[in-house]
């Protein structure tokens, strides 16, 4: 009888099968389950348990994050029940890989995310297919009053421009349906949510006997991947024989990588490839996509990015078509406190696990055990009245502006891009893209969202993004000049 009663953690403690029914029950709506366990437990931190051994914490609480992702890094990487649910699709890229696999990759990237000339190329793919397919396909709609879903419109936006990034490789998702490369981002999708899928399962490891099967949801990941990665590998061979015959003058990643390593398998190279796609793919267009949303609610906020960008553009001399230069994106500060807001209470990457490598204690005196998960929650961390105040659930931009200066908060407060050794490397680039896109679609056009009947905000959608369920539906009006 006692086990039945509220865990002191938060959870209720089933005897045998541990949190699993509330687990059940809770699946559909689990980051706001989640949010409410972590607001009621003393130091927003709760312990899970269900079959399996599957044992582990979730928190919420700054110090503990910090702890995890900085103080005691070596003591919590991915691990090896992560690395093997995405071993399949992901390979030993940098987001599944951890030791010298890891280090080495890391260094690699994180030297290269920081020269000018990886920044000028991501500012040139982005103004392209912005101007060149974005905003021709918004500009119709608002002409013909078609409904449009901004959320698999950004999608594909997104992964034409991360494409471009990772393998100098134009998918033409935003062009049509019809390209290999759509086909190619059709597949990469089901590969990331079967493969994200295999967390989920009421019976850890279950997924296995339908692997050995080769049936249901197991048999389509493996289509699915090998279409990933046959159309990867096509590119990754002839870039290396390219590179035998000349000097090569790419920018993209995977240029970068080649002519930084000798020796390097093709197979490696694609899982390069395939985890730095994964890592910029669904993140800014999930982040766009709740933004526009909040913003069409909003419309004091919206006037306000307005105000910015047309002082930006008076003091610059631009007009409204002009391409923003990295400087004016800088000067944004307005509009990147309202997408950082917006982030908070939708950050893309929803929760985030790692495994605990030794017996430890956390800052909160909570024990964690050998081979327990232990997760932070990004989603209960932006709604915690202890971090950000009665006023927590508000969507308030002004919260981040200092002395007019969007100010940058601790990544273990707001770990949305994660923090420590492991902070996410595409950070400045996303922001790049998220700028572009949100000042060159607002200056043109009004949003009105769709939301479905009965419902008074769009539904999230459980995968390894905060995607919104169904899309975002919305009608387009140009904006008077
Ligand atoms: C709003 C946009 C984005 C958000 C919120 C975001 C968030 C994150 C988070 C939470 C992680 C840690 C994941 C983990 O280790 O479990 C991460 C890692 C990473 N991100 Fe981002 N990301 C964004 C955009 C991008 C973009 C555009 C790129 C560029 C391709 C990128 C590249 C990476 C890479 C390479 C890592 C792995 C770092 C490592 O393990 O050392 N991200 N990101």
């Amino acid at each position: 009888r006692k086990s039945n009663k509220t865990a002191p953690h938060g959870n209720k403690l089933y005897p045998l099968v541990g949190t699993l029914p509330d687990f059940i029950l809770n699946r559909h709506r689990f980051y706001d389950w989640n949010t409410e366990t972590l607001a009621r437990c003393p130091t927003n931190t709760s312990v899970f348990r269900r079959p399996g051994k599957v044992h582990g914490i979730i928190t919420a609480n700054p110090q503990i994050v910090e702890h995890m992702l900085k103080t005691n890094f070596e003591n919590y990487p991915k691990g090896p029940r992560f690395i093997s649910l995405l071993q399949d699709f992901l390979g030993a890229g940098i987001f599944n890989a951890d030791d010298h696999l890891w280090i080495m990759q890391r260094k690699t990237a994180s030297y290269e995310f920081n020269t000018k000339s990886l920044r000028n190329f991501a500012m040139e793919n982005v103004a392209s297919e912005l101007h060149n397919r974005l905003l021709p396909i918004l500009k119709s709609a608002a002409e013909t009053n078609a409904t449009v879903d901004l959320q698999d419109v950004l999608e594909r936006f997104a992964f034409d421009n991360v494409c471009k990034l990772a393998f100098n490789t134009d998918p033409a998702c935003l062009g049509g349906d019809a390209t290999a490369g759509a086909e190619f981002m059709r597949a990469f999708e089901t590969a990331a949510n079967l493969s994200s899928g295999r967390f989920l399962y009421a019976v850890p490891r279950s997924y296995l006997i339908k692997k050995f099967l080769n049936i249901g949801s197991e048999k389509k990941l493996r289509e699915a991947i090998a279409t990933v990665h046959e159309f990867a590998d096509q590119i990754i061979v002839s870039r290396i024989e390219k590179r035998s015959e000349e000097l090569n003058e790419d920018e993209d990643l995977l240029s970068r990588f080649i002519d930084k390593s000798d020796n390097i398998s093709g197979e490696f190279l694609r899982d390069v490839v395939i985890s730095f796609i994964l890592a910029g793919r669904d993140t800014t267009s999930a982040a766009l996509s709740w933004l526009f949303w909040l913003l069409s609610s909003r419309p004091d906020v919206e006037a306000k990015i307005l105000n910015e960008l047309e002082s930006i553009r008076r003091e610059s001399g631009k007009s409204i078509g002009d391409v923003y230069s990295y400087e004016e994106l800088r000067r944004m500060h307005y509009l990147q406190a309202a997408i950082s807001e917006g982030m908070r209470l939708y950050p893309p990457v929803p929760i985030d696990t790692r495994n605990c490598k030794n017996d430890d204690v956390l800052p909160d005196g909570t024990m964690i055990g050998k081979d327990w998960f232990m997760s932070y929650s990004a989603y209960a961390m932006g709604r915690m009245e202890s971090i950000w105040g009665k006023d927590c659930l508000e969507y308030r931009p002004e919260r981040w502006i200092e002395k007019g200066v969007c100010k940058q908060e601790s990544p273990f407060k707001y770990p949305v891009f994660h923090g420590g050794p492991r902070i996410c490397l595409g950070r400045e680039l996303a922001y790049i893209q998220m700028k572009s896109v949100a000042a060159s679609v607002l200056e043109r056009f009004q949003i009105r969202v769709l939301l479905e009947k009965g419902t008074s905000s769009p539904q999230y959608l459980l995968s390894l993004t905060l995607k919104i369920n169904g899309g975002l539906q919305a009608k387009l009006n140009h904006r008077l000049p």
